[in-house]
């Protein structure tokens, strides 16, 4: 079975062209090929499949096999697999994922896409529809959440996926394997959620770590960011329409929240191609 190895700032997945094969069971596959050490390695797949709404449909499934609603990191690589490989030779590309058809400018060098700002659509604050089960209101920002003997501080946004945000003084030293899952597997949120571990540095630059669901610790997550710049806006510690640099473990995101729309501008890098012989 044919691949390509991309990432985006370090969130690296397994690309298949589902153009020419099909796949059966994703979600099986992405268990088997996920494994760093009796696979090719990597936080997931995602299908590059043909669509009738936009140039191509993605689809991603995390480690554990459960499928995304959403990625940030992916979409900007699907972008760069369609572009690179004249699916689409297009500067500005539609991809259809599982919340929407989304919009992508490429930024382009020698034939080949390096970069892209994606419009991520709006941010959903609305409780139910993010979802998490606490009381109904307009957004939940910086709600008190008593976990076992620690109370935290959450803001939960959604981008199209579930995301709770938690601020620090300091995240470098957060043992995220102990906290993350507590989250992750909460009641609260019953389609489970990625957390994100910010701390301020300015008005315009924020540090991130990830807990994504179904995958661990990640290096970056796009959608992560995304909710994270909308919560720190929320939380009156940065700024609405204005550039935001998210610092993660595997590079940077520039981040705009606007009215209507969340904009996400960063990298997508192809690392290498591959044939991967599963036996199922
Ligand atoms: N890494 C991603 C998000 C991947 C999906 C997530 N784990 C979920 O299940 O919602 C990103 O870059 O956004």
């Amino acid at each position: 079975m044919p691949f390509t190895k991309m990432h985006g700032c370090g969130n690296d997945y397994i690309y298949i062209n589902c153009f020419e094969q099909n796949i059966e069971h994703p979600e099986l596959l992405s268990k088997a090929i996920s494994d760093r050490h009796f696979g090719v390695g990597g936080d997931g797949i995602v299908l590059i499949c043909p669509s009738e709404n936009g140039d191509a449909k993605m689809r991603m499934f995390n480690i554990d096999g459960s499928e995304g609603k959403m990625c940030g990191n992916a979409i900007r690589c699907v972008a760069k697999y369609v572009y690179d490989n004249n699916i689409a030779k297009k500067e500005m590309i539609k991809i259809d994922t599982l919340s929407g058809v989304k919009t992508i400018n490429l930024q382009v060098k020698d034939d080949q896409m390096y970069a892209a700002t994606v419009d991520m659509g709006e941010a959903i604050l609305k409780p139910s529809a993010v979802p998490v089960l606490l009381e109904e209101k307009e957004a939940l920002i910086d709600y008190s959440l008593q976990i076992e003997d620690t109370t935290y501080n959450i803001t939960t946004v959604s981008m199209g996926n579930p995301h709770c945000v938690l601020f620090y003084e300091d995240i470098s030293s957060i043992d995220l394997s102990v906290i993350g899952p507590k989250f992750e597997h909460h009641p609260i949120f019953p389609e489970s959620v990625n957390t994100e571990f910010i701390q301020i540095e300015n008005r315009t630059m924020i540090h991130m770590r990830v807990w994504e669901r179904g995958s661990g610790e990640t290096l970056a997550c796009g959608t992560g960011a995304c909710a994270a710049v909308v919560a720190s806006v929320l939380n009156g510690y940065c700024d609405k329409d204005t550039d935001i640099t998210v610092k993660l473990l595997g590079g940077e995101l520039i981040i705009r929240y606007t009215d209507n729309s969340v904009f996400m501008t960063g990298p997508a890098e192809k690392v290498f191609e591959g044939k991967f012989q599963w036996k199922k």
